[in-house]
């Protein structure tokens, strides 16, 4: 399994510094959840971590090698990316769609061989898509094509995935079907979630970002504390360990001034 680390990040657009100071582990096999406010970078980093982006200061590593040293192709066999506004596949099938996985491992021309195929056929599985495949992406619901990017991913059979907020398109069943999905794969994780609970209860560790900067990072019941979420949301809220799941779980009082 695959570490993904980032050291020291600085990235900046329009004159503006978004991102500055970050640092980043995602271990082998973990799932690493990137918290914070709306603005506050989360996808910025996301897109330096996938390599869609070269940050301008810092240096993003794969298993210790500095993603920009390796060829685009050997990192996307091993790195897939979940994005939120994904591009549209309009005139594909699903299962085109998530064909598209595949690229990285197959020459320019060359048909789909058994191995493509069954990656593709696991992904479909994985994501409850099977019976979707035919359907063209445009006649897709938001849901819909959310667990089709993540089949892109999966067919991708990458050792990392980086999602940007993977389930808010999903109803509460998809978003505790693909949040388990992503434990249960052999996989490292990082995902940017706004859902604090859900983060809380299936994230091994959190990085809150605050104004581009890490403002906590650890173990879910270290990181959220009410003095945390009043500091960078501006909500007064009670954190207590559910009987029920034994993970933090987040009450909001109301909002207040304080940030
Ligand atoms: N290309 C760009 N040019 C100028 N500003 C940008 C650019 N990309 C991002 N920003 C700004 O950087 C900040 C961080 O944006 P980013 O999308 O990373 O935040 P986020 O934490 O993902 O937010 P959200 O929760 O709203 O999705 C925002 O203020 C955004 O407007």
């Amino acid at each position: 399994m695959t570490l993904l680390a980032a050291h020291d990040l600085a990235w900046s657009a329009g004159g503006v510094t978004i991102l500055d100071g970050v640092d980043v582990t995602a271990r082998p096999g973990e799932m690493l959840g990137v918290l914070g406010p709306n603005g506050a970078g989360k996808t910025s980093l996301l897109r330096l971590l996938a390599g869609l982006r070269r940050p301008d200061r810092g240096t993003v590593t794969l298993d210790g090698t500095p993603l920009h040293t390796l060829p685009r192709r050997i990192v996307a066999r091993r790195l897939a990316i979940v994005e939120q506004s994904p591009e549209a596949h309009t005139d594909l099938t699903v299962s085109d769609a998530v064909a598209l996985g595949r690229t990285p491992h197959r020459g320019r021309f060359a048909p789909l061989d058994a191995a493509d195929r069954a990656a593709i056929e696991r992904a479909l599985d994985l994501t409850g898509l099977t019976a979707l495949r035919t359907r063209s992406w445009r006649t897709l619901s938001g849901g819909e094509r959310q667990r089709t990017q993540l089949a892109r991913a999966l067919a991708q059979e990458p050792a990392v995935i980086v999602l940007d907020e993977p389930t808010n398109h999903l109803d509460i069943r998809y978003q505790l079907d693909v949040l388990t999905l992503l434990r249960r794969l052999d996989l490292t994780v990082v995902t940017a979630l706004h859902d604090l609970d859900l983060a809380a209860r299936y994230c091994d560790r959190l990085v809150v970002l605050h104004d581009g900067r890490v403002a906590a990072a650890g173990a879910p019941g270290a990181v959220l504390t009410d003095a945390l979420i009043r500091q960078i949301y501006g909500v007064d809220t009670v954190v207590e360990t559910s009987p029920h799941t034994g993970a933090p779980t987040v009450t909001y009082l109301r909002t207040t001034d304080a940030r």
